[in-house]
């Protein structure tokens, strides 16, 4: 019997079963329960088509119909649910023009990337796995379904899936893999770069990090990678220098940023189309570090290191300066600051706004939090209510003169 999070799904898989049809867990699921690593989403697929899904449940949305999926709501919980398919020519290495759908689960699991990808999970815990997946878990390495060129020219994208997989699972890439990547490799200029960029992210973010950078430096799949093609030593200095996962996708940006030797954090922004919010946050834990560097760490840690963003700059500083620097240290003297963040100041914006209540909320409250919150850390000014209260009197009259 299985346990969380296959069982919140009993219900859509019994029904399903019930009306006759088969259906299945599948995809990274499979993998993740089999590798008794946490898991993700879970994917179902069946030999209902769409329109008898439909049917049968009252509640469903058709996110993707036209290729077999419907997501069935049952309860507070959500699946996606996909009717056994194979899919059509590709005529642009990315997908499929059109799809086929099929009653044997087999020939489902046979359009997928991976063996590890590739396997079936029945309610009672009965795996279908006709490609080797299982084998290939315990040997801990990515093999395609059938010939690596043809998943590969399929979808390029799978390329880096497989390096993204090899630090993910700390997996090796069998040696045809890597072969047929290394000759294929240039065909990810097809691939849209905001789905280049979630691989790369969650490669970054993979235990086995370093087996990662070494399949993309072995595969030479980087040489096919927006910014990475002109650098050529950065894939190297990557391995070099970075021991472990790095979580934050903004630090990502940042030890990029600072090891690339002609690009700069604009140029990542630009090329890989990251959202305002990352550009914000990588550029800010990247102004502390060249402020650490320039100034040392007590004025960093006083001017512009807010508890937000401490983790990130401490990881970004023991990332670059493993060596050199004591992260005990460091915490301690964060620890010793008179706030570690705006929340610990003992005044809110809401206070702020309830002291000038003829005054529109707007912009000068972040201003004046960001003031007091500077002062604060500066030692110039108590972090207490009644003093703070008369130096934001003091600065309102100021204005009014
Ligand atoms: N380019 C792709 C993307 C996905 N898949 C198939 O679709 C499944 C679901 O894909 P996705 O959710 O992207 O990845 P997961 O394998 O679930 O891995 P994770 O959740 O760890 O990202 C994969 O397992 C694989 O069987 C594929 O064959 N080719």
């Amino acid at each position: 019997m299985l346990g969380e999070p296959f069982t919140k799904a009993r219900n859509v898989i019994q029904t399903l079963e019930d009306n006759g049809y088969e259906a299945y867990f599948v995809g990274g699921s499979v993998r993740d329960y089999l590798l008794n690593v946490p898991i993700g989403d879970i994917d179902i697929a069946t030999n209902a088509k769409p329109d008898e899904m439909l049917k049968l449940f009252k509640r469903t949305v058709p996110v993707g119909i036209e290729h077999g999926t419907v997501l069935i709501l049952d309860g507070e919980h959500e699946f996606e649910v996909t009717t056994y398919r194979v899919e059509g020519e590709y005529d642009d290495f990315r997908r499929p023009d059109s799809v086929e759908f099929v009653r044997d689960i087999t020939l489902d699991l046979s359009r997928r990337d991976f063996t590890i990808n590739a396997m079936a999970m029945s309610l009672d815990g009965d795996i279908i796995d006709p490609y080797g997946g299982q084998e290939h878990l315990l040997q801990k390495e990515i093999h395609t379904v059938g010939q690596p060129k043809d998943r590969f020219t399929e979808d390029a994208l799978r390329m880096l899936r497989a390096v993204r997989f090899a630090s993910q699972l700390n997996f090796k890439i069998a040696h045809d893999v890597n072969e047929a990547i290394k000759e294929y490799g240039s065909l990810i200029k097809y691939v849209a770069v905001e789905r280049i960029q979630v691989e790369l992210f969650k490669m970054f973010k993979g235990v086995g990090l370093k087996q990662g950078l070494h399949s993309l430096n072995m595969t030479q799949l980087y040489k096919s990678l927006p910014l990475f093609k002109g650098e050529h030593s950065l894939v190297r200095s990557l391995i070099e220098t970075v021991q472990d996962p790095i979580p934050f996708e903004n630090v990502v940006i940042a030890t990029l940023s600072l090891l690339s030797k002609d690009h700069d954090l604009n140029d990542w922004v630009k090329a890989y189309k990251l959202s305002n919010k990352l550009k914000r946050e990588s550029l800010h834990v990247l102004h502390c570090y060249d402020e650490y560097k320039r100034k040392g760490i007590s004025e960093t840690l006083v001017y512009h290191v807010t508890h937000d963003y401490f983790v990130h700059f401490l990881e970004l500083v023991f990332i670059i300066d493993r060596e050199k620097i004591e992260t005990s240290e460091l915490t301690t003297l964060f620890e010793q600051l008179p706030i570690q963040s705006r929340s610990d100041l003992a005044v809110t914006g809401h206070d702020l706004m309830n002291m000038f209540p003829s005054v529109r909320k707007g912009p000068w409250i972040g201003e004046y939090l960001s003031k007091i919150e500077q002062l604060v850390l500066q030692g110039k000014l108590k972090n207490n209510r009644t003093e703070i209260e008369s130096q934001v009197k003091r600065w309102k009259e100021q204005e009014s003169n």
